[in-house]
């Protein structure tokens, strides 16, 4: 199956008295298709990860294959170009603009993916349909429950199409029942074949996706299946 992500021996420190070495040494090989849960507790370097794979950070050592493609050389307009491209994000606070509509805001998404406006609405059109989320299609944001809102941010992630779907705590601001629904949708969607990593401080959900993945001393160390959430 095809490589969507491959680090090999990905180290981050931020200096300081003492610095601070986050990641070290870390090994990560995901697919296309899989659902990938990463856990660890606060100042693990969860984020760190997220920011390195999701090019918004670089590793001081090591190398990152985004689909076989060396990153860590690239500079920072080809990574932005990149990022755009490949990769869509999904935050806790959901970052929509709560003066845009619910199409506009995914629209929004699809603006560094090389897309004309008729065919980003189009595509926000899809997008919506698949989160179940076109009846709110002329809503503003502020309108919207909590899972709407993740919802609509999880369709903007969408609608270019992102080889990699990264979600950094994407239900940490919603209740279990809206958890629930938005973890339906992750189940969803990677059963039509989209590549997720999820980072979460709760074991519930990572322990929905396929392989979990605990950060520990800077390294992921695999976590068995079946064992304790
Ligand atoms: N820009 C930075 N400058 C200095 N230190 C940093 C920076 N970013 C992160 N760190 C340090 O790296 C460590 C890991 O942080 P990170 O945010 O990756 O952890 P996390 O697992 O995401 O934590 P949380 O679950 O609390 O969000 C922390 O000890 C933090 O102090």
């Amino acid at each position: 199956m095809t490589e969507v992500i491959r680090l090999t021996g990905v180290g981050r420190s931020f200096p300081g008295d003492p610095p601070v070495h986050v990641l070290a040494g870390v090994e990560l090989t995901v697919r296309r298709g899989d659902y990938v849960g990463i856990v660890g507790p606060s100042g693990s370097g969860k984020s760190t990860l997220l920011n390195v794979l999701g090019l918004l950070d670089r590793p001081d050592t090591g190398s990152y294959l985004l689909e076989g493609a060396e990153t860590t050389a690239l500079g920072d307009r080809q990574r932005t170009a990149l990022r755009g491209a490949r990769i869509g994000f999904v935050f806790q606070s959901f970052h929509l603009m709560d003066y845009r509509t619910v199409e506009e805001n995914v629209m929004l998404g699809g603006l560094y993916t090389g897309l004309t406006r008729t065919q980003r609405r189009d595509r926000a059109a899809e997008a919506l349909d698949r989160v179940a989320m076109s009846h709110r299609r002329t809503f503003l944001p502020t309108r919207l429950s909590g899972g709407e809102r993740q919802r609509v941010a999880i369709a903007r992630a969408l609608i270019g199409a992102p080889a990699l779907l990264l979600c950094d705590e994407p239900t940490g601001n919603l209740d279990s029942v809206t958890t629930g629904a938005v973890l339906d949708l992750f189940d969803e969607l990677r059963a039509n074949g989209t590549t997720l990593l999820v980072i979460t401080h709760d074991d519930t959900v990572a322990g929905r996706a396929d392989r979990r993945i605990r950060l520990r001393d800077g390294r992921p160390v695999p976590v068995a299946a079946g064992a304790p959430r």
